[in-house]
């Protein structure tokens, strides 16, 4: 970071910005671009974590980056399904008990005709056996059953690699180590799974009315609540939040070494606020003048429109709008499929059509993004337009928001019915 002062700085902004970048034919910085495209630049410069080794249940919830196949054969011998009875072929129906086994046990006999070996679920089969006859279905005299109807062979016999075979593919590397995932390779005894690391993230708010949430705010400044959300939306997304701060009134060049430093230990450094044109806005001038290449600024997109990203070596620097909710929509359109695509897994979230069940009255104007809730029910998907988005701080905070409705640019106001597309997002508990 050069030391300049904002009034420095800012010219520099606004000539790249007032003569729309042009050098030669050729755009300095894209600006006002589609989603689709800003989401793709971006991507191509989100690189995947190193992997490492992590105990397994610490690995739980992390992409996988490996993939890992079976060992042996599951289960590895013949088990019985039921509790009772293993039988050998041709017996006349009754059979002599020659052996009861508990759990654990096994079994060193063979069976010969008219013998049987008492056997729990799970628990190995003993040499010769053709059947389990349930407990419930033979009559015990003494040391003897009786079971009259037809054996049919192999029944309640679990074979050798029922459930897995050996070579079979258990986790494939970029998949999402699940608690079913995790029993299968505890099953196997695996205790240590490699896995990305995940990407770290540092929030930073601008804007020098911005007190950090700890704080009491004198009249005219504000508590960095975006802060906070994002932090909270970064975790759910399995980031690992490495600080959250706020630059207050901090000069630019104090704001370019705090940015500096954030940067040095972060993967993702994420600005809020001071992205719109107002001559106080920091955003732009503090990471052109960190040597970023800034890669668009701008998307056509409400809210959320005035987003930008810049990459510097191998980080990204992710600028988002101060208004709160325009932070939340852009934060999900932009950052998550960033962090989804840093840990290994495919970069965008579930999109589907969903029936709205309330109006929303707007109309027109560019592509509009809507908080949502998104339920399944018995006749498919519907979506509930959740109220208060009107305002910067938007209620629609305090309700169960999961997903998503993306409108296109001019769209007709939405009736209660009307199929709309929607973006899944991680739910709110986590
Ligand atoms: N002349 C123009 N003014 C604005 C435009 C425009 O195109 N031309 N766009 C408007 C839109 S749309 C948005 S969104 C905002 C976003 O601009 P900024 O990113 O520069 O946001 P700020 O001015 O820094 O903040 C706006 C507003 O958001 C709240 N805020 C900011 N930071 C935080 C935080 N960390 N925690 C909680 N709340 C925060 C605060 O109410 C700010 O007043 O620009 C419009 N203006
Ligand atoms: O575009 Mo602002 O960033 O709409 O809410």
């Amino acid at each position: 970071m050069k030391n300049a002062k904002l009034a420095d700085i800012r010219p520099v902004l606004l000539v790249n910005r007032q003569k729309s970048n042009m050098r030669g034919g050729e755009s300095l910085v894209l600006e006002n671009i589609e989603l689709e495209k800003a989401q793709d630049i971006i991507l191509d410069h989100a690189r995947v974590m190193p992997a490492g080794s992590l105990p397994l249940l610490q690995a739980l919830g992390r992409i996988v980056a490996e993939d890992i196949a079976a060992e042996h054969d599951m289960p590895p011998c013949a088990q019985a399904a039921m509790d009772g009875y293993a039988v050998a072929e041709g017996g006349d129906g009754v059979y002599k008990v020659i052996e009861r086994l508990r759990p654990g046990e096994i079994s060193a006999v063979s069976l010969s005709a008219n013998q049987a070996v008492g056997v729990v679920t799970g628990g190995p089969l003993p040499g010769g056996v053709v059947a389990v006859l349930p407990e419930e279905a033979v009559e015990l005299k003494g040391d003897f059953i009786t079971y009259r109807k037809s054996i049919e062979p192999g029944s309640n016999i679990k074979p050798p690699g029922e459930n897995f075979l050996k070579g079979d593919l258990l986790v494939r590397k970029g998949t999402c180590l699940s608690a079913g995932i995790a029993s299968v390779l505890a099953s196997y005894g695996i205790d240590e799974v490699i896995v990305y690391r995940k990407p770290r993230v540092a929030i930073l708010s601008l804007g020098a009315d911005i007190v950090s949430h700890r704080e009491i705010p004198m009249t005219g400044q504000m508590r960095d609540s975006n802060g906070v959300l994002l932090a909270g939306l970064v975790m759910q997304e399995q980031g690992e939040v490495i600080d959250v701060r706020v630059a207050g009134v901090d000069n630019i060049t104090q704001i370019g070494e705090l940015f500096e430093k954030l940067l040095e230990r972060a993967d993702i450094l994420i600005t809020i606020g001071g992205a719109a044109y107002g001559v106080c806005d920091q955003a732009f001038p503090l990471i052109e003048q960190s040597g970023a290449d800034i890669l668009f600024w701008g998307i056509q997109i409400k809210p959320g429109s005035h987003s930008g990203a810049a990459a510097i070596g191998e980080k990204l620097v992710i600028s988002l709008p101060g208004s709160p909710l325009a932070c939340a929509v852009s934060f999900n359109l932009l950052a998550v499929p960033v962090l989804r695509a840093m840990q290994g897994l495919a970069p965008h979230q579930v999109r589907l059509s969903a029936i709205c069940t309330n109006a929303f009255g707007k109309k027109g104007g560019p592509r509009r993004f809507v908080l949502a809730n998104a339920a399944c029910a018995h006749a498919g998907w519907n979506v509930k337009i959740l109220p208060g988005q009107k305002s910067s701080m938007t209620r629609a905070f305090l309700s169960d928001w999961n997903a998503i409705i993306d409108l296109p640019a001019g769209h007709p106001p939405v009736e209660k019915g009307d199929a709309v597309s929607v973006i899944l997002l991680k739910p709110a508990y986590f």
